[in-house]
């Protein structure tokens, strides 16, 4: 099989360049439903792992820097989701977080994909603060498809499927309609990042939006909660430098689905891989944000 090509087990792709997948439509089929179900209860079978953990003591170590923690349980979860599902789907990829800190190519091709971050919020997890998550995406084609991202503390399952719509549990999730920056609440993480080049633009982008006079700026540790906030209509806007496709690839979904939208800080359409985004409820909130932003250079997840 040549990089990019996959088969699908006993189903192969109709017609296209052989390298996207096309099914023959198939009446009330649906195809990633399954896929779907199985993150649900991957994720939670994961978070109590993690909430059991939190309460315990840990072997912490670093990254690349030195608050870029990772943890054994970080490891123990990824090969827990990632083992499960390549039993389940053995012609399927995968992106994970600590599997890519190992040195695995963190590439999305048109093979069905998962993306996963096993502990999205490491840093409070080790502080034992309470907003730490797992967090389970899915692409096909380079399209997301559904994500998946369980609230390890509080219980909360938020999904999101492509033309199905984004839940909190059972209920229904739905942005706000904010669209100026002077009435927004708005979230962001900091990054990795600590050198005082990054932190005068960090600090610098945070000023630039005071002084438009945003209600407040708030960070809660965890890029993906906080995206799940903006879901929820608990905040307006979202922004950062410095996360990864595994912190964007299920809340993205989710935060479209509720009817929000997600681009790059440039103002320009998504790139799962920039390292970079500016998610809101509405696209005037994300543009006016997008350009008041001073780049940080992270590099990106495919390099
Ligand atoms: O490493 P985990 O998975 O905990 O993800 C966090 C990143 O580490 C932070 O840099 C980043 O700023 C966000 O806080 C993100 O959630
Ligand atoms: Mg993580
Ligand atoms: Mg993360």
């Amino acid at each position: 099989m040549k990089p990019g090509e996959c088969s699908l087990g006993n189903r192969l792709p109709v017609g296209g360049n052989g390298n996207k997948f096309e099914f023959p439509p198939q009446q009330g089929e649906d195809p990633w439903k399954e896929c779907m179900d199985t993150a649900v209860q991957l994720a939670l079978r994961a978070g109590q792992v993690v909430k059991k953990a939190l309460t315990e003591e840990k072997r912490v170590s670093t990254k690349t820097s030195a608050v870029d923690l990772v943890t054994e349980t970080d490891h123990l979860v990824e090969d827990l989701i990632i083992s499960a599902l390549r039993e389940k789907f053995p012609s399927h990829r995968f992106i994970g977080e600590e599997s890519t800190s190992a040195g695995s190519k963190c590439v999305l091709t048109d093979c069905p994909t998962w993306i996963i971050d096993p502990i999205d919020g490491t840093c409070n997890f080790v502080h034992r603060f309470p907003p730490v998550a797992v967090s389970i995406g899915f692409a096909v084609n380079r399209e997301l498809e559904f994500g998946v991202i369980y609230h390890c503390t509080n219980g909360n399952m938020y999904t999101g499927r492509k033309g199905h719509g984004a839940f909190c549990n059972k209920e229904r999730l739905r942005v706000t309609q904010e669209k100026a920056i002077r009435n927004a609440l708005i979230l962001t993480e900091i990054g990795p990042k600590r050198d005082p080049e990054t932190l005068k633009l960090f600090l610098g982008n945070m000023e630039k939006l005071l002084t438009f006079q945003a209600h407040g700026i708030r960070v809660i540790g965890s890029a993906t909660l906080a995206l799940c906030l903006v879901a929820s209509g608990a905040a307006d806007a979202y922004y950062q430098y410095g996360l990864h496709c595994w912190d964007l690839a299920a809340a993205t979904v989710i935060i479209r689905e509720a009817g929000g939208t997600v681009i790059d800080t440039s103002g320009g359409p998504l790139d799962l891989m920039s390292c970079r985004v500016v998610a809101a409820g509405t696209m005037e909130l994300a543009q006016s944000i997008a350009q008041e932003l001073q780049t940080i250079d992270y590099g990106r997840d495919d390099n």
